[in-house]
């Protein structure tokens, strides 16, 4: 059993904001994630689980901070889990820029040296932690996943290559076509190398023709987020999604940018989108 030590509790809305740390034996260095307790776990109920995937420069505590996303955790009756973006530490390899490094994981498996010893975020997601997750709280096996820009691009990607993981997916302001957008380039080269057969499996775009299952998807994104051109252009992937059979709800926001301002003002229907593919 995974050993967790916490390092704090708060009670919220009924329930309990938690921190723990935890050594990781995927990333191979410490590793701290934030979970959310709704009240109903606390009398003995199980309950479903939302993932959370922040984005560039984030850990635990943007989305924890500034999202409102515990009230509505606490309503809906889900534990809600925020993990980390990258490995940390004096050990783990860095770079100089926010867009790659710490803070800057991109959700994936890394092959290229220096970055392969650590940067093992795809199998701490996916295997890791829901063990842990599984061994240390009442969750009753539902899952969902969601999450902003990098954090997008690591919902969509690894909702569609583990479809039978996942209820639905969403986004806000999601990276979704990696291979061919800057901070997708800057990253997939150094921690992937020069090889694109080895991007496509970490690019949502790609992944949408081997999803197992069309899992329902909701987008949004704000029409004055100054990456949404460059960086993001979700209608691509909307566009070929719908073309494949998906179900995608897209929203795109008048007036809203790319910060957690436009993530807390539409954090309350991803909850109801979550809620209803519960069922
Ligand atoms: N600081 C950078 C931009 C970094 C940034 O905007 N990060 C976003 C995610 S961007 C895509 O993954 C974020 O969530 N920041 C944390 C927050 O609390 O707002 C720059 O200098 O441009």
């Amino acid at each position: 059993m995974t050993i967790l030590t916490l390092i704090s509790s708060n009670k919220m809305f009924g329930g309990q904001h938690q921190r723990y740390r935890h050594f990781s034996n995927r990333t191979e260095c410490e590793m701290t994630f934030a979970i959310y307790l709704p009240p109903q776990a606390e009398n003995g109920q199980k309950v479903p689980l939302l993932y959370w995937l922040s984005g560039l420069t984030c850990n635990d505590e943007n989305f924890s901070t500034k999202a409102g996303a515990q009230r509505l955790a606490a309503q809906y009756g889900f534990a809600l889990v925020m993990p980390d973006t990258s490995p940390r530490g004096e050990m783990v390899a860095d770079a100089d820029s926010y867009d790659l490094g710490q803070g800057a994981g991109f959700y994936l498996n890394a092959i290229q040296q220096p970055w392969a010893t650590h940067y093992r975020m795809y199998d701490y997601i996916i295997d890791e932690l829901p063990s842990l997750l599984a061994q240390h709280f009442p969750l009753n096996g539902q899952a969902a996943i969601f999450g902003h820009s990098m954090g997008g691009h690591g919902a969509l990607m690894i909702g569609l290559k583990n479809s039978e993981r996942f209820s639905s997916i969403s986004a806000f302001a999601p990276i979704v076509n990696p291979s061919e957008t800057p901070w997708g380039i800057k990253a997939f080269s150094a921690y992937l190398g020069d090889d694109r057969n080895n991007w496509a499996q970490y690019d949502s775009l790609a992944l949408l023709a081997y999803a197992k299952r069309k899992l329902p998807i909701l987008i949004d994104q704000g029409d004055a987020d100054s990456f949404y051109p460059e960086q993001l252009q979700p209608q691509k992937f909307v566009q070929s999604a719908v073309k494949q059979g998906f179900s995608v709800e897209f929203n795109l926001r008048p007036g809203y940018d790319h910060s957690y301002y436009f993530i807390a003002s539409f954090i309350e229907p991803h909850f109801a989108f979550h809620a209803k593919h519960f069922g």
